[in-house]
């Protein structure tokens, strides 16, 4: 006898369109299913849950009420999506999240049409809706645009670009702000308490609702007046105002939880032509409907396999420190010993490490939300003042200030010091979250030093180099995950600014590595010794200043010279490139081979597989010097 189903309703709901005919009851039914889905897939796959669980039944509601793939429904960030993508056509792959070839842990275009705009990085929902609605207009296809935003991502100068022009453009836009009162921290800044009191007050509903109508049956004078106080009585009494004031109609807050008040509101707002965008405030739960996650400080924003009964994780045994936690213990210890060290990250101190120096150092430890253009700007502020402050953003979200770096930061040469975490392929989070960009977008910057550590002993003498360094910026970039388990000191060493060490001596073929690929570097030298091929290993610690006496020595004595970063096309083998040709030294027959991340992105998978299918592990490192050195090498017998 076959056991029943535990989500008969969600059984039958492949797509939206299954679940318009379902009564407000069994709506409530099937958000229960969903919920209960999503907890038993993301056990089996980790990920964002908390953020999730938060919106099961705003989900179920949009898709209820919208029409869907032809309604645009935007997520942003995306983290957010997973409810999203079981009840859009995905949930026979919802456990192939973040795997290899698996559905992607946010939205992407090229995954469905239920995913208009493709996200991961915060904030661009709202632009991106404007977009689309706009568009629809200009083509006579006017149709529902709703842009789904967090009070985090609402921290983001961007949102309020996009509102002051939504407002102005007075398109036809629901924007459904997301309020639980959490990113991935408890939330920081105006905003937040803004919103705090917002919630705080009580929702009118019936007020605003006798306003509305008296509004529609007076004569448009008056109708104007009534509308203005309509305005006013919902701005005194829950704070709408700020939103109003940027040209949005304001709804809110209500409960985001609960059907009874989500299906007819989001209908009114289908049906309703106001004229003017919609801002509806929801205020949910992160983590709503599983204990372990609502017990949780983080709300389970991001986690890996668990036990669905306990919510224990299954967390990997402890290996050698992170080079996260080597980072903050290097700051901490360089803090110290100099109280003009400040720390500011956006919205991410868990992440980047700065909790912990926070906790040392409260007043001198700064979480801006996330405003990443902000937090570079407010860091060459302080640098003007004579601070020393280390910003310390992931290389993929400092791409979102990268205006404030060239024109606040490198222009003026102020000493911010960028610690770059996540540099290089992340693994889960995919292309979206990869550092594959910062060597090549800070190396054509004249006059900072640029440095990669190529194991977390260089990570700590780097952050000691960056404190040291007092004329102008520099930048340190190292990768997600763990060390090597090495000995490390309390405190780094400054290293000589330009200056690169060899770590082994050969004569035919010389490896000059940029960052953390020098593991590989090594065991591919291993590999040609092996063949008999005399291997040269170099770290060259520096992207800006360039060793060039190293590089030159390394160009005049080998027949093959190899450079390896974990960038993008553009960065450290092109200025290794850019000096030996402009020296004449790509004249006389040297064999470089530039290695870097291909001129592609690369999917979420394994870190392992990723530099695979980038072509930077041993392997490929012998594959590429044995091809240079041409048929004599080949014939070499590999190692047995
Ligand atoms: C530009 C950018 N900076 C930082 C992040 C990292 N990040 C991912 S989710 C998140 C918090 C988002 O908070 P909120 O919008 O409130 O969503 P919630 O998780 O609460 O649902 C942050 C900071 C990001 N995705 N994009
Ligand atoms: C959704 C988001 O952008 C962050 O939660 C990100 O996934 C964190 O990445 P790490 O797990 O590398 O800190
Ligand atoms: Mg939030």
């Amino acid at each position: 006898m076959s056991v029943p189903s535990a989500t008969p309703l969600l059984d039958r709901v492949k797509i939206p369109a299954d679940m318009r005919n379902l009564s407000g009851e069994q709506l409530k039914q099937l958000a229960s299913e969903l919920r209960a889905e999503t907890i038993h897939a993301v056990s089996q796959t980790g990920g964002h849950l908390g953020a999730s669980l938060g919106v099961v039944e705003l989900t179920v509601a949009i898709h209820a009420v919208f029409e869907t793939p032809r309604d645009r429904l935007i997520w942003d960030v995306g983290h957010q999506a997973y409810p999203h993508k079981i009840l859009t056509g995905r949930r026979d792959r919802i456990r192939t999240l973040r795997q290899g070839g698996g559905l992607s842990g946010f939205t992407r275009r090229s995954e469905s049409e239920y995913d208009p705009f493709g996200a991961a990085h915060s904030s661009t929902s709202i632009s991106a809706g404007l977009g689309m609605a706009v568009a629809s207009e200009l083509r006579g296809d006017p149709r529902n645009v709703v842009a789904v935003i967090g009070d985090g991502a609402m921290s983001a100068g961007m949102a309020y670009e996009a509102m002051n022009n939504a407002g102005a453009e007075r398109s036809r836009l629901i924007v459904i702000l997301n309020d639980n009162d959490m990113s991935i921290a408890p939330p920081v800044g105006a905003m937040s308490a803004y919103l705090s009191k917002v919630v705080s007050s009580r929702p009118f509903l019936s007020i605003r609702d006798m306003m509305a109508k008296l509004a529609r049956r007076f004569p448009a004078p008056i109708e104007r007046a009534a509308k203005r106080a309509d305005e006013y009585a919902r701005g005194l009494l829950t704070g709408g105002t700020l939103f109003e004031e940027l040209g949005f109609y304001y709804v809110g807050p209500i409960d985001g939880h609960d059907l009874d008040h989500l299906l007819p509101i989001l209908r009114n707002l289908r049906d309703t032509e106001l004229g003017e965008p919609v801002l509806l405030h929801v205020v949910t739960q992160k983590g709503k409907g599983y204990a372990p996650a609502e017990a949780s400080a983080d709300k389970y924003h991001g986690v890996v396999k668990f036990n669905v009964v306990t919510g224990e994780q299954q967390k990997p045994p402890p290996g050698p420190p992170s080079y996260t936690k080597v980072f903050s213990n290097a700051l901490i210890a360089e803090a110290e010993a100099d109280e003009r060290i400040v720390a500011v990250n956006a919205a991410m101190p868990a992440g980047t490490g700065l909790d912990a120096f926070a906790r040392k150092f409260p007043k001198r430890s700064f979480d801006v939300g996330i405003a990443e253009q902000h937090a570079v700007t407010f860091a060459a502020g302080m640098a003007t003042e004579g601070m020393k402050p280390f910003c310390a953003i992931y290389s993929t979200f400092l791409q979102r200030g990268y205006d404030q770096v060239v024109h606040d930061v490198v222009l003026q040469s102020l000493p911010v010091r960028f610690a770059m975490d996540r540099a290089g392929l992340v693994g889960a989070d995919g292309a979206t979250h990869a550092g594959s960009f910062d060597i090549a977008y800070l190396g054509c910057l004249p006059g900072i030093v640029l440095m990669a550590a190529a194991d977390e002993m260089e990570l700590m003498h780097m952050v000691a180099t960056a404190a040291a360094i007092d004329d102008r910026p520099s930048a340190f970039r190292y990768p997600r995950g763990e060390g090597l388990g090495l000995e490390l000191p309390k405190r780094g060493t400054p290293l000589e600014i330009g200056k690169g060490r060899v770590l082994r001596e050969g004569t035919s073929v010389a490896i000059l590595s940029y960052g953390a690929r020098l593991q590989e570097c090594l065991k591919a030298a291993d590999e040609l010794g092996a063949r008999g091929l005399s291997t040269t290993v170099a770290d060259a610690r520096f992207a800006k200043p360039l060793d060039t006496d190293l590089v030159e020595r390394l160009a005049r004595e080998h027949e093959v010279l190899i450079t390896i970063e974990e960038g993008s096309v553009g960065g450290f083998g092109s200025f290794v490139l850019q000096h030996l040709a402009l020296r004449g030294m790509l004249d006389h027959g040297l064999k470089v081979r530039p290695m870097c991340l291909p001129d592609r992105f690369i999917d979420h998978e394994a870190p392992k597989k990723q530099y695979d299918e980038a072509g930077l592990n041993a392997a490929q490192i012998v594959a590429m010097a044995v091809a240079a050195l041409g048929a004599g090498a080949a014939a070499q017998p590999a190692r047995a």
